[in-house]
């Protein structure tokens, strides 16, 4: 099933590139930027990949993301990405960025994404792989910063397909960030948001209302809602759901309780992604195999998920 799974024509479309930075690569940016890690060897750090919730996974994503410091350290993570998508049959992405991440950290705005956007064309030209990249605000952050982030970003837009919003979910409802998304749309970027991760279904209602958000990431507490399930079904509202995530950030305690299944069955027009791979034990292939294994997913279930994220794309 595995090798079957692996072969399905797919798109990604909730994938943080710092989430796919391997620890091999970690340590070898770490020494070509003359940077001491806390971790003794990438042993070490892997054995730290473990996590109760949300934020303790991302501490560890943020230190981690701070060896990432030159265009061609983007450049290298993001085509490492890329070789992984064409190894699983990944036709199309739409990863996630979040410059404040390293803006914050005195990184420019360009470096990052002409680093990014690099190997984003390299992987059309030399891999096939069609992409769109999304602009994320880290909702941990004040409206404020986000934007000035969206400031910077307005030069470039070009390079963008949508803005998004990440990080800690609980105490940041979408609200806060109503005026920077009703600014980004009017300068004519789609929308999208993380949301129903660990937040309660209200947060789902909002941003699709207040930010008015064309796919909900993650969305899985929406089944708590019995009205909201009915309205994404009515309208197709695409969810980019993320297995392995859940179970290791504890959203449910075992893949055999995850709910992606029940919604496929129910109309939600679900899709299956990897959201942070080198911290959650797996990229694409290993999620639907896992929705396989602990839930007894079906061939025509996979084929289903998989031409939903076709559907699913934003471009
Ligand atoms: N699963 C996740 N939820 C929120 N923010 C994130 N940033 C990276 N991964 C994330
Ligand atoms: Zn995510």
């Amino acid at each position: 099933m595995y090798d079957w799974l692996n072969a399905l024509p797919k798109a990604e479309l909730h994938l943080h590139l710092e989430g796919s930075l391997e620890p091999e690569l970690l340590f070898a940016l770490a020494e070509r930027n003359k940077i001491a890690l806390p971790w003794a060897d990438v042993e070490t750090l892997r054995g730290a990949y473990a996590f109760n919730n949300l934020q303790e996974f991302l501490d560890l994503y943020y230190q981690g993301a701070d060896v990432l410091r030159t265009e061609q350290d983007f450049y290298d993570l993001t085509w490492a990405y890329l070789q992984r998508c064409k190894a699983q049959n990944v036709i199309h992405t739409e990863p996630f960025f979040d410059p404040q991440t390293h803006t914050d950290r005195g990184i420019p705005f360009e470096v990052v994404l002409n680093g990014i956007n690099q190997a984003l064309k390299d992987g059309r030209k030399q891999l096939g792989i069609s992409s769109g990249l999304i602009l994320s605000f880290l909702r941990h952050l004040s409206e404020e910063e986000a934007q000035k982030t969206l400031d910077q970003a307005l030069p470039f837009r070009e390079a963008f397909i949508a803005v998004g919003l990440d990080s800690s979910e609980m105490g940041h409802p979408p609200s806060k960030f109503q005026r920077v998304f009703d600014r980004a749309r009017n300068e004519g970027f789609v929308a999208v948001a993380h949301a129903g991760e660990e937040g309660p279904p209200e947060y789902i209602w909002e941003a699709l209302d207040l930010l008015q958000i064309k796919r909900i990431d993650h969305g899985v507490r929406a089944i708590e809602d019995e009205r909201l399930m009915q309205r994404i079904i009515d309208e197709q509202i695409p969810l980019t759901v993320c297995p392995l995530s859940n179970t290791k950030l504890c959203v449910f305690d075992h893949m055999s309780q995850h709910n992606i299944l029940d919604m496929l069955e129910r109309g939600v027009k679900v899709t299956v992604n990897s959201d942070d791979p080198a911290y959650f034990g797996g990229y694409v292939t290993e999620n639907f195999h896992a929705l396989h294994t602990h839930l007894g997913m079906t061939e025509d279930q996979a084929r289903r998920l998989a031409q939903n994220s076709l559907d699913a794309r934003l471009v």
